[in-house]
């Protein structure tokens, strides 16, 4: 089931439920996408999705009352909410000629969003129409408002990295607001900008503009020539600044990636200068709730052993440090924390390059070779921070197994230059550090080959396509969930052509040349040889992921099948599972993503050799 939003009137006082999407399907799967409190807190919008779809329906529950308006915003995808500060309602982006099957379980571009603003009340259709790019279909808005509520700010991306920056002043009560200008502050797509706040016409923006590692610059709207910006958080040389939150009036409280661990740190908003440092452990800052008007943040903090620790803290009484607010708990039978180690190696891939990789085990007397679950990524400037995860924990559990996390190229863990690193005409990098991961592992004896499983979801999901492939010698096992496995045509589905950030156009012949090298679907052999013999195989789709389409591994599970049929060589199973009801992942109701780990460590128990503690 999902997790229901609660309520307290104070920090310590008792909860109440606010809002249980679990009374909302009789499975659990309706989820809540996103949502927004209006300024006055009286309002909550929220999305809504089914299914695991990507589509979400927007709703307006009165805080108050615990009902929701009559209202239901439809056809949305990929979009914010913003509310006006006058709580009155929010702009919002809409997908209006979309038509035919919109569940997510149609593999029909989205094309055409359009920016509107929603008054409270009214119906859908009387929604204000702001801005429409019909000249550009696949562009799809960000908008924010402005802390002091006098401007929109709109980001506008085609893909999954770069946008383009408007804005707009908004009316005041008596003209009507939303005859709006929308005049241009960065009219190129060419880094990425997000708002943070603003001080009258001065903008605070996070970029990697000139700054592969991120910087904080300030734009002044009736100046934005690049000229004319400042940078209050120059670039740091090595750490990779992942975002800033303005709190307390004139603070930014950042979070930078130090060699894959998270440093949480506040900062005077005009000078820079740091203010105070949060200790933290290995681990990830995986959310942070604050405003310019507050002076209380409250941050959330996972890693490889511990589930989530939400902390609070307030600037408003700087002698007292955080303290925890909630720890979610590992109430497991005979499970201690300090019976595991995590050590980060760096190990050397195909070109030399330094891969730093994570290696999560039960602490043992003797270094002896134990079953190993290699998960990687390498894409889209996400970074695989030390963060929980169940199967994680059975995998060690039930195998005395080892978790191998290597931060491949492709990723954001060292900035631009590491995601430039594993895209386009250099993916191949990715693959390459992937397969030496598992060299290092075997070389290293924390696992032999057929003690070796590798997994992968998504992007991560073409990884372990590409590398059974490529180096079928390499693993005993390999699960691949949700992948991308059409190169050369995933940019015909859903949102892929939005992914050609990362992997180029295949209708462009220098990408076209290089997609089809590694496409899964395109590479797949006939064992002639025993070390041609695939491992055994895993591949997990859903009917209703509109992320990455199930045709990816619909197709490379019919092509495996078929290469393999007649090969004396192939013994182990090549296996798919379509899981009903379901998307991508977000959203998924614990059922499921229970059901889902139970298949994978089943699977694990019957294809690798792992002699079973329990
Ligand atoms: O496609 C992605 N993100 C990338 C993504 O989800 N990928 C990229 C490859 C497959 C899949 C994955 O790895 O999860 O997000 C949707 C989106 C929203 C707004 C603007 C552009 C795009």
């Amino acid at each position: 089931m999902g997790v229901p939003c609660v309520t307290q009137k104070t920090l310590g006082s008792p909860e109440s439920i606010f809002l249980d999407t679990n009374s909302m399907s009789s499975d659990g799967t309706t989820a809540i996408s996103q949502f927004k409190f209006s300024e006055d807190g009286a309002f909550m919008a929220y999305g809504l999705s089914e299914s695991g779809s990507d589509w979400n329906k927007i709703r307006i529950r009165n805080t108050k009352e615990g009902i929701d308006l009559p209202e239901i915003l439809e056809k949305v995808k990929f979009s914010n909410v913003s509310w006006t500060k006058d709580s009155k309602g929010f702009f919002y982006g809409r997908y209006t000629d979309q038509d035919g099957i919109i569940d997510g379980s149609e593999t029909k571009l989205a094309e055409n969003q359009k920016l509107y603003y929603h008054l409270l009340g009214e119906s859908p259709h009387q929604d204000t129409l702001i801005a429409e790019f019909p000249e550009h279909p696949s562009w799809r808005f960000k908008t924010d408002i402005s802390d002091c509520g006098k401007y929109l700010i709109l980001s506008i991306s085609h893909t999954v990295r770069d946008n383009m920056l408007y804005y707009a002043e908004l009316g005041s009560e008596e003209k009507n607001a939303f005859q709006l200008e929308l005049k241009p502050i960065v009219d190129k797509f060419e880094a990425d900008f997000d708002y943070i706040t603003n001080e009258g016409s001065n903008l605070y923006f996070h970029t990697n503009k000139d700054a592969p590692n991120y910087r904080v610059i300030v734009i002044d709207v009736n100046n934005p020539a690049e000229g004319n910006w400042t940078t209050p958080i120059p670039e740091h040389k090595k750490d990779v600044l992942e975002w800033a939150k303005c709190v307390d009036g004139n603070k930014l409280v950042v979070c930078y990636n130090c060699d894959v661990k998270h440093i949480l740190q506040a900062r005077d908003l005009n000078t820079g200068k740091l203010i105070r440092q949060f200790g933290l452990d290995i681990g990830s800052i995986n959310g942070i709730s604050g405003k310019k008007s507050n002076s209380e943040i409250f941050y959330g903090f996972s890693s490889f052993l511990s589930p989530g620790i939400i902390f609070y803290y307030d600037f408003a009484k700087p002698s007292e440090k955080p303290t925890v607010l909630r720890e979610i708990s590992l109430n497991l039978e005979g499970f201690r924390r300090d019976n595991y180690s995590v050590e980060q190696v760096f190990y050397k891939s195909t070109d030399d390059t330094d891969i730093p990789m994570f290696i999560v085990q039960r602490k043992r007397d003797i270094a002896e070779p134990r079953p190993c679950l290699l998960y990687g990524y390498g894409g889209f400037n996400y970074s695989l921070m030390p963060s929980f995860g169940i199967l994680s924990l059975m995998f060690m559990d039930t195998f005395d197994g080892v978790l191998a996390f290597p931060n491949l190229r492709g990723g954001g863990e060292y900035g631009m230059e590491w995601h430039n690193g594993g895209r386009m005409l250099s993916k191949q990098n990715v693959f390459n550090d992937f397969q030496a991961a598992a060299e290092f592992l075997t070389k290293n004896n924390y696992t032999t080959k057929d003690r070796l499983a590798i997994q992968g979801a998504s992007n991560g999901g073409l990884l372990v396509g590409a590398c059974i492939n490529q180096r079928p010698d390499l693993f005993g096992a390999a699960v691949a969930q949700v992948g991308v496995m059409d190169m050369l045509r995933f940019h015909k589905f859903t949102i892929g052509h939005a992914w050609c950030s990362d992997y180029g156009n295949p209708d462009e012949r220098v990408h076209f040349a290089n997609l089809i090298k590694f496409s899964p679907l395109h590479n797949v052999h006939i064992p002639l040889n025993p070390d041609q013999e695939y491992p055994s195989t895993l591949i997990l789709t859903a009917d209703h992921d509109d992320r990455v389409s199930p045709l990816h591994s619909y197709k490379f599970v019919a092509a495996l099948q078929e290469a393999v049929r007649y090969s004396e060589y192939q013994l182990n199973p090549i296996l798919l599972r379509v899981y009903t009801k379901a998307g991508h992942g977000a959203g998924k109701p614990t059922k499921m993503r229970i059901s889902e780990a139970t298949d994978i460590i089943t699977f694990f128990k019957k294809t690798l050799n792992v002699d079973c503690i329990n």
